[in-house]
């Protein structure tokens, strides 16, 4: 069996600001630099064998505080990186309009075909998002990875691992910083292949991040 673990980000200054980052960045807050050194802190003792993640400047600086603190070097995969949001990218969520708020819902609400003007659909970023983590099962044998992803990323990849078409209602809240376990198995009453073992889990911090206060 391999288990992978699925970690988002530490807050950043744009989670805060509640604006909209996609593939563009902001640096880590102080208190996104600390949840990343609670998630180092309590994988450390997991036997992570590799650390992979989104080339994004958050996941980067996430991923470095983890692969010290688990001994190993980060590896890079642009397919892990967030949903390209397209046109609203950098922009702040109370400044949309009528219209613009309804190409953001879009990715929420189960439109399949959903995207942003100039943006990607959830269905692409599945894919991609899929073949990253299908690429951990020609890790040598005995590999224990950390994935190092993003909010929408990584929701889409446990709720489609799930079962849920891509652009299914967005019900998983996958928080700064918290810790989901996928495996891939074979056992009597699971399906064959990925699992989710568990999913969002902030037990390791001691605080929540500004952004879940104002969502
Ligand atoms: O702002 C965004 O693009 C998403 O809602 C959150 O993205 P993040 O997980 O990269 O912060």
């Amino acid at each position: 069996m391999l288990q992978v673990y699925l970690v988002r980000h530490g807050e950043t200054q744009w989670n805060a600001q509640r604006r909209i980052q996609g593939q563009s960045d902001s640096a880590l807050t102080e208190k996104g630099e600390r949840q990343a050194e609670q998630v180092a802190e309590r994988v450390k003792t997991l036997g992570i064998t590799h650390v992979i993640a989104s080339d994004l400047g958050r996941t980067r600086r996430t991923a470095e505080i983890i692969a010290m603190a688990c001994g190993v070097d980060v590896t890079l995969d642009a397919r892990l990186r967030e949903l390209d949001m397209g046109v609203l990218e950098r922009r702040n969520l109370d400044t949309l309009n009528e219209e613009e708020e309804g190409w953001r819902r879009q990715l929420v609400n189960g439109t399949a075909d959903g995207r942003i003007p100039d943006g990607e659909s959830m269905l692409e970023m599945s894919e991609r998002m899929h073949a990253a983590l299908n690429a951990c099962l020609d890790l040598p044998a005995g590999s224990r990875p950390l994935l190092v992803s993003h909010g929408m990323a990584l929701g889409c990849l446990v709720s489609t691992i799930l079962g849920l078409p891509a652009w299914a209602e967005r019900r998983l809240r996958l928080r700064n910083c918290s810790i989901s376990r996928v495996d891939h198995q074979q056992s009597p009453w699971l399906a064959s292949g990925w699992v989710v073992e568990t999913a969002g889990d902030i037990s390791h911090l001691d605080a929540p991040a500004l952004d879940e206060l104002q969502r």
